[in-house]
């Protein structure tokens, strides 16, 4: 594979042309239940084709959740791997979820995993955590550079534990979240239309103006349906920044299954209600 256009500039388009939603693809045991499917590596293949053949060719981006895959070991992995190559070529960017974090020297190893063009489980963003420091993630950064990829790090993440850590202030005054937001701000500078350098900020977390959300790059913003949010919610969440959100919704489209013409509707009813939001059309 050739190196690819920026991710920052892919996912600008992809958001121009499709809108900016996100379906995540959760494959929770409690959902293939739900979809009556076994919970075994053929419910799990059948659970993310459904979903990449209900939505990959209409939304911006698609997130598998790398756990529920991991799960059921290699052959899950492989599952993992088709799903991912699938959503692709159906035109979807792919961000895997894998929350990878660890020293420089094993990150390279992660980065090798998910970032380089040429490994089987190359996705054109990843979820990785900067809470070794932000500096340990360096090898990533490299990577998703040299190959048209992009990063979504954990700043201010939708889970109620989450201000334990990233709000924790910091000898000159900033809190930990925010800081992990000015590296990213600093690593997107002159970058055009868009970074490809991302922060996950959850759209549960209500009024974040004393934030500094105008990193140049994309919001990854998990919170929207299960866990409460609602798309009318992100323009007093992110403020000007919305225009860079990439809203994620998983639970919330994914209980419309196991029929596909169900599911594509409710990631439509999510999307329409997003464009709304956001533009206020
Ligand atoms: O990085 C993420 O994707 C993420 C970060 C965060 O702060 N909160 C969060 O919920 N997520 C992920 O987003 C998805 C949310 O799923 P639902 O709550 O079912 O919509 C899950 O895959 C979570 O792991």
């Amino acid at each position: 594979m050739s190196a690819l256009e920026p991710f920052g500039a892919r996912l600008r388009r992809a958001m121009d042309e499709r809108g900016p939603l996100c379906v995540g693809i959760d494959p929770h045991a409690s959902l293939l239940a739900e979809w009556g499917l076994n919970d075994d590596v053929a419910g799990l293949e059948r659970f993310s084709r459904t979903v990449v053949e209900a939505v990959a060719d209409r939304v911006a981006v698609l997130k598998p959740q790398s756990a529920f895959f991991e799960r059921f070991g290699s052959r899950g992995v492989a599952v993992l791997e088709k799903s991912v190559a699938e959503a692709r070529a159906a035109g979807a960017l792919v961000v895997m979820d894998a929350k990878r974090g660890d020293i420089g020297s094993t990150m390279a190893a992660y980065a090798e995993s998910f970032l380089h063009k040429d490994a089987p489980l190359f996705s054109d963003a990843l979820t990785v955590s900067p809470y070794l420091g932000y500096g340990s993630l360096s090898p990533a950064v490299a990577m998703a550079r040299e190959n048209g990829a992009g990063l979504f790090v954990l700043a201010l993440t939708s889970n109620p534990e989450g201000g334990e850590v990233q709000h924790a202030v910091r000898s000159g005054g900033r809190n930990v979240g925010a800081t992990m937001l000015a590296h990213l701000a600093a690593e997107n500078t002159g970058e055009e239309p868009l970074g490809s350098f991302g922060a996950v900020v959850g759209a549960t977390l209500g009024d974040l103006s004393t934030y500094e959300l105008d990193i140049n790059g994309p919001l990854l913003a998990p919170g929207i349906g299960a866990q409460g949010a609602t798309p009318a919610d992100l323009p007093g969440v992110f403020g000007a920044a919305v225009r860079n959100v990439v809203p994620n919704v998983s639970r919330g489209v994914l209980r419309h299954g196991p029929d596909a013409v169900a599911l594509r509707d409710a990631a439509e009813r999510f999307a329409e209600e997003i464009r709304h939001a956001v533009t206020g059309s």
